[in-house]
């Protein structure tokens, strides 16, 4: 049999307890299901407000001395004590009701941990008015009740809060209707079954408690227990799957609810997300303002939607954000993360919109600013789909999954730090998107500005560059559509507080030579040191770059000196000196090389490299194992413009396993993603 559940209703003076009390009394007591406990109080029996058992404080401390309390407190004056022989009820499955104290919540949740504190609240000015007109204490009592303060309930509290700042009836409606609802409690099970990111709850068709099909559809429900709670899609097991009192969690909904299996947990309906109006006038093409998107977005993350819902708005977001909706969506996300604080006027950031195969420009970058001095906490992706992220490419030479105190630590060691943003500023909004978005294929460029650009507030930037690459291949496919998102980034960055300069760049071709985390490596390395096979296209990027970051240092003060300076930095080994630091800090790891297995894709004719497909590479490079496979990935030896004669080397490709060699030469057999055309025609060009 379950134990039955206490109610210990709390709130100050004149919130209203006696009274609902009273009504719920009135409603619930012929149930069979509540009893109201009657307080032993040694307030004089005809001192009005609730039918307690009035006793002189000897007898209150006798019976107190003979184990008769449940609980017992001291508070205006007064002596409370709640019959233990509301646990005989309790252990008959009862409900007891009983009017208690703020300040021994704790202490009888120790002994009771389903504990149910049900507090009453009302507008402070409304409780003077209604102490005085309940004309039961005088004017000094008022003040000094009015005056109480009382301990904050304990975490682990399941705290219900009800407002009795209407009339009488309503207050007692909301009343019965709360302790109701804590009633509908079923034991936790753990299914041994894994869902992801879903969180599944399953109800045994013949549930005792519930009808198991009215929660079934698009809405979810919370489960909540002891102050935790979670919140789940329903799916119905067939009788005798579950026990008929339980409800079985699926493991990561589970393990997030964090409590043990048999737990009593209330179910109760996900309340229906406020913001739905707004929801739907996006859906139908409308514009939203920052508070509805705040609305939106908030009930996103609760969990109150169903994807159905989610994805009708993204698809809407998606197809139509104008700047100021833009604007409006990186606001609300900033206040979704907290901002780290780095106390210096110029935090600069970097980001590229990606894409384009090789383009390492970030771990050339960082320590040329650092090698200045200025703060360069960049944060960088893994590969989704590329043959290398710029977290996979820093890992062959130092370790790149840092917390937010290791990034600190590594900044103040060495300026600058390129870490994985894996572990940091995550955000759960773009775990909810990213689910449905990226199955949709959908990659509103538009909303990114304000994913990205939130990040960096979060991340505590202050001076942002932004990396456009455009080209047919590119994720912005031409120079007019990369001005205007540039136009875009400078315009939220500015409303967000940022100093943001979004620059287009050639998206037509991979930079540099390598692709593959190991020959990406190689290449920063190679221009850090100046070496003659360092790649110029790369080294030009990074300088193009460096030079609008450090042009933001007042002490360099134009684009030209900055220039300069980026040029000394790199020229001088300075920013070598700097990547070695940051490599130091973050924890230096035994470099990896290019793997050993090669094979040389030749051109098969003479002419000029008119193309060269980045898809098509970076395709080849990861079937050769990257970026798993670290040393795996291609040698660019012919690069846009180049002439080639046949059976001149267009690249080496790397691996380390003969099988993954043999695939990507097979693939490259097939196209090796060059274009090379006629050598008259281009040269008559
Ligand atoms: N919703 C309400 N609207 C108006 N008056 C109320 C309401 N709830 C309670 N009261 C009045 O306020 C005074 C304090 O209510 P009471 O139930 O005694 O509070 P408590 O027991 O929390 O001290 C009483 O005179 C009561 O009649
Ligand atoms: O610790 P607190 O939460 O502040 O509560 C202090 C006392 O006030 C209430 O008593 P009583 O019912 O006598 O006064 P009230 O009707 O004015 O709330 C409540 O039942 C507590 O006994």
């Amino acid at each position: 049999m379950t134990s039955g559940l206490l109610f210990f209703v709390v709130g100050p003076s004149g919130s209203g307890k006696d009274t609902l009390l009273d009504g719920a009394r009135t409603v619930l007591a012929d149930t069979g299901r509540f009893v109201f406990a009657r307080r032993v109080i040694t307030r004089p029996a005809d001192a009005g407000g609730e039918a307690h058992e009035a006793v002189d404080d000897a007898t209150f401390a006798a019976m107190k001395g003979a184990g008769a309390f449940l609980i017992d407190w001291d508070a205006h004056g007064l002596r409370y004590g709640v019959p233990a022989r509301c646990l005989d009820d309790l252990a008959r499955g009862v409900h007891v009701v009983a009017n208690g104290s703020r300040a021994v919540v704790a202490e009888l949740l120790a002994r009771l941990p389903d504990l149910v504190v049900v507090e009453i609240t009302t507008p402070p000015d409304i409780l003077a008015q209604r102490l005085a007109a309940r004309g039961r204490e005088s004017a000094d009592v008022i003040r000094a009740r009015l005056d109480r303060t009382t301990p904050p309930f304990p975490e682990a509290a399941t705290v219900v809060r009800v407002a009795n700042d209407s009339t009488p009836a309503v207050g007692i409606e909301c009343f019965v209707a709360a302790l109701e609802a804590q009633t509908v409690r079923l034991r936790l099970g753990r299914l041994p079954i894994a869902a992801g990111q879903r969180a599944l709850a399953v109800l045994p068709r013949d549930c005792a408690t519930v009808r198991a099909d009215d929660y079934l559809g698009p809405g979810r429900i919370d489960l909540a227990a002891r102050g935790r709670s979670v919140r789940a899609e329903v799916a119905i097991a067939e009788p005798g799957t579950l026990p008929a009192d339980s409800v079985g969690l699926t493991r990561e909904v589970f393990d997030r609810l964090g409590l043990p299996e048999g737990t009593p947990v209330v179910l109760t309906r996900t309340p229906t997300p406020a913001s739905r109006t707004a929801l739907r006038k996006k859906i139908r093409g409308g514009t939203l303002d920052e508070a509805e998107y705040a609305r939106v977005v908030g009930d996103i993350v609760e969990g109150r939607y169903p994807d159905s819902e989610v994805a009708g708005f993204l698809v809407a977001a998606d197809r139509g954000l104008d700047d100021d909706e833009v604007l409006a969506l990186a606001k609300v996300r900033a206040r979704f993360a907290s901002r780290i604080a780095w106390g210096e006027p110029i935090v600069a950031d970097k980001h590229s919109m990606g894409g384009i195969p090789g383009s390492r420009v970030t771990m050339v970058l960082v320590p040329i600013v650092a090698a200045h001095g200025l703060a360069i906490p960049k944060t960088s992706s893994r590969a989704i789909t590329s043959a290398a992220g710029t977290a996979d490419a820093m890992e062959t030479l130092a370790r790149v999954d840092l917390d937010a105190d290791d990034v600190r630590r590594v900044v103040e060691q060495a300026r600058g730090c390129v870490a994985w943003n894996g572990r940091l500023n995550h955000s759960t909004l773009d775990d909810v998107m990213n689910a449905i978005t990226r199955p949709l294929g959908l990659e509103s460029t538009r909303w990114s500005v304000a994913s990205i650009l939130s990040k960096k507030l979060a991340a505590g930037a202050t001076h942002v560059v932004v990396d456009l690459p455009y080209g047919p291949r590119a994720r912005i496919k031409s120079l007019v559509e990369a001005t205007t998102l540039a136009r875009l980034f400078e315009r939220v960055g500015a409303g967000l507080g940022l100093a943001v300069e979004a620059v287009p760049t050639d998206g037509t071709a991979p930079i540099g030579r390598g692709i593959g985390p190991a020959l990406e490596a190689r290449d920063v390395i190679w221009v850090l040191e100046n070496n003659p096979e360092a790649p110029a296209d790369l080294r030009d990027k990074v300088l193009h770059f460096a030079s609008r970051i450090l042009a933001w240092d007042p002490a360099l003060g134009d684009r030209d000196a900055a220039r300069r300076r980026a040029e000394d930095l790199l020229g001088s080994g300075a920013a070598r000196a700097a990547l070695d630091r940051i490599i130091q800090a973050q924890g230096a790891r035994e470099p990896v090389r290019p793997g050993r297995l090669t094979h040389t894709v030749v051109a098969s004719r003479a002419g000029v490299v008119a193309d060269i497909d980045g898809f098509a590479v970076a395709g080849i490079a990861r079937v050769a194992g990257a970026p798993l496979d670290k040393s795996a990935g291609i040698d660019l030896r012919a690069g846009v413009g180049d002439a080639v004669g046949r059976g001149d080397p267009l690249f080496v490709i790397h691996a380390s396993a003969a099988s993954d060699l043999e695939a990507a030469a097979r693939l490259a057999a097939d196209f090796s993603g060059f274009t090379i055309g006629e050598t008259t025609a281009l040269s008559a060009g």
